[in-house]
């Protein structure tokens, strides 16, 4: 078996390190990857296969694409003929199955995938859609692969991965946004940087540790720190006064139709 990357960057990186970790062997993955000095580095880390765009890939079982959305018609149309009718992996965004298809000929088994950037300490999520050419093999292959940078949520109605890459795709960025406003609030109460950093940091892993290990849902662990007449009272006051909880949803919201747009911009030169 041999699985073949089309770029090697952030999250192809990410997600071959979680699967040598979980037992796939360096001789079952290749990289296809421009940057010389990426390319090196990915083989001597790894100890897996590597060429550069324009070289024969190897036979592969399956081929994922990991290169930017607007990269993907011209690297999927020149690699399709090596590819014949082998599983086609995509992580790009926006990129609709149809679309994919289209700028390799047609090709039939195609399976979408939305993954997040803690795929690179092996806790992303990963949203995914297989069109209806893809094999009971290729989804267990596929699964195998996602399961090795985190945790699945496979849906049967593509539009759901406009959804999914609002909210966990994008999702990262909202959180350390929340983040760095913690810390500004640290350093506005006059503690130093690092003291500041520490504060934010360590109140966002306990509670997410928290929330991970308790019976109760979210919206009880917030009641469960707000004291009536106490101080989490007054700051929670200001955030709905605000409507930071409308804002949250309102800011996915927009994420969603900024991935539904992408797909139609980049369908958009291809269609008859
Ligand atoms: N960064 C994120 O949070 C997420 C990114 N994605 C998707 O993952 C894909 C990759 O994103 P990143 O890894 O962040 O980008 P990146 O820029 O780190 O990686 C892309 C790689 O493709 C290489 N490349 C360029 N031309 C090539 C060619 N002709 N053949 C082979 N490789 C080529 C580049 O040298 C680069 O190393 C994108 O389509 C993006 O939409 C999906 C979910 C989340
Ligand atoms: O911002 C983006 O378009 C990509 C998709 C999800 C995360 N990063």
């Amino acid at each position: 078996m041999i699985i073949t990357f089309i770029g090697g960057g952030n999250m192809a990186t990410a997600m071959i390190g979680g699967m040598l970790a979980q037992g796939f062997t360096g001789q079952e993955i290749h990289v296809v990857e421009p940057d010389d000095v990426k390319r090196a580095a990915l083989g001597s880390q790894y100890g897996i296969g590597t060429s550069a765009p324009g070289e024969a890939i190897p036979n592969s079982t399956a081929v994922l694409f990991a290169v930017k959305p607007q990269q993907l018609k011209a690297v999927a149309s020149e690699l399709q003929p090596q590819i014949g009718d082998a599983l086609v992996i995509s992580i790009a965004a926006g990129i609709r199955v149809d679309t994919l298809s289209r700028f390799m000929s047609g090709h039939q088994r195609i399976i979408r995938v939305m993954p997040n950037t803690p795929a690179l300490v092996q806790a992303g999520i990963s949203g995914v859609y297989a069109s209806e050419a893809v094999t009971e093999a290729d989804r267990a292959l596929t699964s195998r692969i996602l399961d090795s940078i985190g945790e699945q949520v496979w849906v049967d109605d593509e539009h759901q991965i406009d959804g999914i890459t609002a909210i966990s795709g994008s999702g990262p960025a909202y959180i350390f946004y929340f983040m760095e406003a913690l810390q500004a609030a640290a350093r506005a109460q006059g503690f130093a940087p690092e003291v500041a950093h520490k504060l934010a940091y360590q109140t966002f892993a306990g509670a997410v540790k928290l929330a991970l290990n308790s019976e109760d849902d979210a919206g009880t662990l917030q009641q469960k720190v707000t004291s009536k007449g106490g101080t989490t009272e007054r700051a929670i006051k200001a955030l709905e006064s605000s409507e930071v909880r409308q804002t949250i949803i309102a800011a996915a919201s927009a994420a969603a139709a900024r991935s539904r747009e992408l797909g139609e911009e980049l369908g958009r030169d291809i269609e008859p």
